[in-house]
């Protein structure tokens, strides 16, 4: 049974639409992603989850257990901050005793690997986001949502937050998780729900949106010969032109079809590429997902 069930969220500020109509369901124990670009509304959508805000319209409903959503849903918020002088230990004692049952917050300091007696102004931007991690699990949550997490950090660091979240799902907690990088979502995510100007485009695996948007495979080429022929083969899902260059997506035995229905001698620099999650991305929303 669903953890979350989201139905036809709406929220509005005056005349802004901030999230249109949002459906999905988390199930527990999953690392469930909300991806979009910048401002499609992933941040009040997960606000409205946790009951930050108030939608305008729409249901959110909780599964058996999640009784005490202020409570049981941890959550870390883009842009956390601290007071400069607050150091780690201190930071953790003080958001434990918000909750009746909280985590043991010096077991959680091992996971974060941080020293508690030093200052938030002195953590770097990896060090302030795995704490920002421990904050929303201090209250031993049943699901914790995790906001733009790795956004500015550097590939190691990134990495390490990666490996931390993961560690959050074996822990047994249900992570709900806004993203706008690609390769998080290959990375962590079970399952996702693409947004777009304040809609879901798709909830599905990142391999199950990976293949329909042509099947995991990808051929490119250079060619000037015509290349029409390859649009009515039936391993063939989009053929793109780019001048010399021809990009081929499809399923099945797509190079054995592609080299066959091609003039030889009138090809050059054919290799195959993994489709990705970028592809994807792009192939449902139109629009290449923004940088990290
Ligand atoms: N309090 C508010 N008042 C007015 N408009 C708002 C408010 N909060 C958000 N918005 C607008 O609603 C839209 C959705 O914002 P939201 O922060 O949910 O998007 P997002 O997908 O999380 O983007 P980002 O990744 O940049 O945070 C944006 O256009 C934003 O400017």
């Amino acid at each position: 049974m669903a953890i979350i069930s989201v139905h036809n969220l709406r929220k509005t500020y005056g005349e802004k639409v901030a999230v249109d109509d949002v459906s999905f369901a988390v199930e527990e124990g999953e690392i469930f992603g909300i991806v979009g670009r910048n401002g499609v509304g992933k941040t009040t959508t997960v606000e409205c989850v946790a009951g930050l805000r108030t939608p305008s319209s729409g249901v959110v409903e909780f599964g058996a257990g999640l009784t005490d959503v202020k409570e049981q849903i941890g959550i870390q918020l883009q842009d956390c901050s601290l007071p400069d002088k607050l150091k780690v230990g201190e930071a953790l004692e003080l958001y434990a005793s918000f909750y009746p049952q909280p985590a043991d917050w010096r077991a959680l300091l091992g996971e974060i690997g941080l020293d508690p007696r030093v200052a938030f102004a002195k953590l770097s931007g990896g060090q302030r986001q795995r704490l920002s991690v421990a904050l929303a699990l201090v209250g031993n949550p049943r699901v914790a949502i995790l906001d733009e997490l790795t956004t500015g950090l550097d590939p190691q660091a990134r990495r390490d937050t990666w490996d931390l979240i993961e560690r959050v799902r074996e822990m047994g907690v249900t992570v709900l998780l806004v993203t706008h990088f690609m390769e998080e979502v290959e990375r962590l995510c079970d399952r996702v729900a693409v947004i777009s100007a304040g809609r879901v485009l798709a909830v599905d695996t990142p391999d199950g949106l990976i293949e329909r948007a042509g099947g995991g495979q990808r051929i490119v080429f250079h060619t000037t010969g015509p290349v029409d022929a390859l649009t009515t083969l039936p391993e063939v899902t989009t053929v793109q032109r780019n001048g010399d260059e021809v990009v081929v997506t499809g399923t099945g035995d797509l190079l054995v079809a592609v080299v066959g229905a091609l003039t030889p001698g009138q090809v050059s620099g054919l290799r195959t590429e993994r489709t990705t999650f970028d592809d994807a991305f792009l192939a449902l929303t139109g629009t290449a997902p923004a940088s990290a």
